[in-house]
């Protein structure tokens, strides 16, 4: 599906108010990458494209012999032999301009391809190394998408501007020796007549991209309503509601607001660009005035007249390309210092530690209290509770109670910020948490819908056992998800819309696979947050009375907004506010008649009230 073509965002760089070292270390460390991405194809690139920044003056040194052989020939004296050699002296430079142009792109093609690919595999790299914390953490994630979308081009444009410089500056010092010699001001007023339009396009590039960054949040927000116009899963909801034209209203709005401010911008631009390109034209005249006289008195040949007029395009062009070449550095230079300070991030080496082997028995909280970093509260204070092989304990309490942040801190996701975890009595955090999540499977509330096959789905719990066939299937069976028998390539069917040929499945046998995924793991504490939301009701039962067999022999956590589900268990904890308020069992938790009680009655009053006859009208 092809929505509006979205606008470009401007990656947000880093701040330009870094250290002076900063920007020399990140462009050593760019040219690192690159070198790294493959040395021989960044040796060819420089190579060729330096040796090809000394060829406009050679083409220009030979056109002027030519010229002059040509005007001498006229007076006799020169003969059609040696006009010939200059002849084919040009040929071979146009040839060897063309080679050196080929195996320049080719080779700035294949490292962009190598530099791409290795830069994604570092960031990949770093990703998976990442805590589950900085994926929560917005900026953290930001970084990371940037990161992503920029690698393509920003290494590479590093790279091949400053290898530009370095042309720049051999075409520049070669043509500028051929023009000085015509007089030691031409070389000056052509370089200054090239600077005007050099400063405003300049000026007018660093204003646009400011104007881009000024607009950043808002060209966001157009964005997210053009993707609510384009989105597969909300367009029911979309169409039905029918708020097309307000979204469409909204996105127009924010496009005018950008039109305007860029009209106001081209305008100056336009107005700069003119007056700057008077001055130039100036100069450029005051120069030539100054040519012709010498040559009105004899002083220069023909040639040397073609050499200034061809040097002046040539001269502005590098100019203007040499400053461009600085400021386009530095920017792609602030957006590198993004993927850097993503790369730097501190890794959460999930293996640190001593390692876990054999079961969890029990699992006990001392005092743990957790706040989310980068915020000012704690959502879980002072939690104490053990629980122990072969019970079931829920945890109950209203949404933002603190139940999914317990899990994560179980699970060794997240490490509490007070109090400790126990495990069989040994403090959990001694162990690496790898090796401690080995011992535990979960189905979470946002559980994962693996755009792969249906066996992959159960498998992934365990990818040592991918091949397991057995075993996926006494998952699926305790999962209830007979339904992937139907798929017409059984558990091998692609799963998911997104690729061609997948199977969409429901909410429910989404949820059913993630059952399976969870009991595919071999696994002493299992954790099920809401496992039952999107389940029909004779799945929820059925998954109940599996959930009761499973528990015998296991630790099992239950979260659930469902007290038919939650009164199975043995124990249930109630949260308020990251608080425990109340424990027991359900029938010690109504006897007390607290907060417990007041949240299964609720449950039940709707219940029976959905019971109770129709009034008669
Ligand atoms: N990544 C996060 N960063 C900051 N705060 C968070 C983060 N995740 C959750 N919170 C906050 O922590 C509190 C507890 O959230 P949690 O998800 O644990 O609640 P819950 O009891 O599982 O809720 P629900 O029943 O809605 O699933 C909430 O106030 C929530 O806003």
């Amino acid at each position: 599906m092809t929505g509006p073509a979205p606008r470009p965002l401007p990656p947000r760089p880093a701040s330009d108010t870094a250290p002076p070292g900063t920007r020399t270390a990140d462009l050593l460390h760019t040219l690192r990458l690159v070198w790294r991405a493959s040395p021989r194809h960044s040796v060819t690139y420089a190579l060729t494209s330096l040796l090809g920044s000394a060829l406009p003056a050679a083409n220009l040194y030979i056109g002027k012999l030519l010229l002059d052989e040509v005007a001498r020939a006229a007076q006799g004296g020169v003969t059609y032999g040696a006009l010939l050699s200059l002849l084919g002296v040009q040929v071979a430079l146009v040839v060897l301009g063309s080679l050196l142009s080929t195996v320049q792109s080719a080779s700035q093609q294949l490292l962009g391809d190598s530099l791409q690919h290795s830069v994604s595999r570092r960031i990949l790299d770093k990703a998976s190394g990442l805590s589950v914390e900085a994926f929560e953490n917005a900026e953290t994630y930001d970084k990371l998408q940037q990161a992503y979308r920029e690698v393509g081009s920003r290494p590479l444009g590093v790279a091949t501007q400053l290898v530009g410089l370095a042309g720049a500056a051999v075409t520049l010092a070669s043509v500028g020796a051929l023009m000085a010699r015509l007089g030691f001001w031409v070389l000056p007023l052509v370089l200054l007549a090239s600077l005007p339009g050099v400063i405003v396009s300049n000026r007018f590039g660093v204003e646009g991209y400011r104007m881009l960054r000024r607009q950043t949040h808002d060209a966001r927000v157009q964005n997210y309503l053009g993707g609510l116009l384009t989105s597969d899963t909300l367009v029911k909801e979309v169409r039905l509601f029918g708020f097309e034209p307000y979204l469409l209203r909204r996105w127009r709005d924010y496009y005018l607001g950008f039109r305007q401010q860029l009209e106001a911008l081209v305008r100056r631009r336009s107005g700069w660009g003119f007056a700057a390109s008077l001055v130039s034209a100036l100069l450029i005249g005051l120069a030539s005035a100054l040519i012709l006289r010498r040559a009105a008195a004899g002083q220069i040949t023909v040639g040397d007249f073609s050499v200034f007029v061809l040097g002046i395009t040539q001269v502005q062009g590098t100019v203007a390309g040499l400053l461009n070449g600085v400021s386009g550095i530095y920017q792609n230079l602030l957006y590198m210092r993004n993927l850097f300070d993503f790369l730097e991030l501190p890794d959460r080496d999930l293996d640190a530690g001593e390692t876990w082997y054999g079961p969890i028995d029990t699992i006990e909280f001392q005092g743990v209290g957790f706040r989310y970093p980068l915020t000012d509260r704690d959502v879980l204070s002072g939690v104490s509770f053990t629980v122990r092989r072969g019970e079931a304990l829920a945890l109950v309490g209203e949404n933002g109670a603190g139940k999914t942040t317990l899990v994560k801190l179980l699970t060794r996701l997240f490490e509490p910020t007070s109090g400790r975890i126990l495990l069989n009595g040994q403090d959990a955090a001694r162990f690496s948490p790898r090796s401690v999540q080995k011992e535990m499977s979960i189905i979470f509330q946002d559980f994962g819908q693996y755009q792969m096959s249906a066996r992959e789905n159960v498998a992934l719990a365990e990818v040592s056992r991918l091949d397991d066939a057995p075993g996926v299937q006494g998952a699926v069976d305790r999962a209830g998800a007979a339904f992937v028998e139907t798929l017409p390539g059984g558990l091998e069917t692609p799963l998911g819309r997104l690729f061609q040929g997948g199977r969409q499945l429901s909410g429910g046998q989404w949820q059913r696979l993630a059952l399976a995924r969870l009991y595919f793991r071999a696994a002493s504490v299992l954790v099920f947050d809401e496992p039952t939301a999107a389940l029909d009701a004779r799945a929820e039962f059925e998954t109940m009375e599996a959930l009761r067999t499973q528990a015998r022999d296991r630790i099992t956590l239950l979260i659930s907004h469902r007290f038919s589900t939650v009164r199975l268990a043995d124990r249930i904890i109630v949260l308020e506010g990251g608080v425990i308020v109340e424990s027991g069992s359900h029938q010690e938790l109504l006897a007390r008649g607290g907060k417990y009680a007041v949240l299964y009655d609720l449950q039940a009053r709707g219940y029976a009230a959905n019971e109770e006859p129709a009034a008669p009208a």
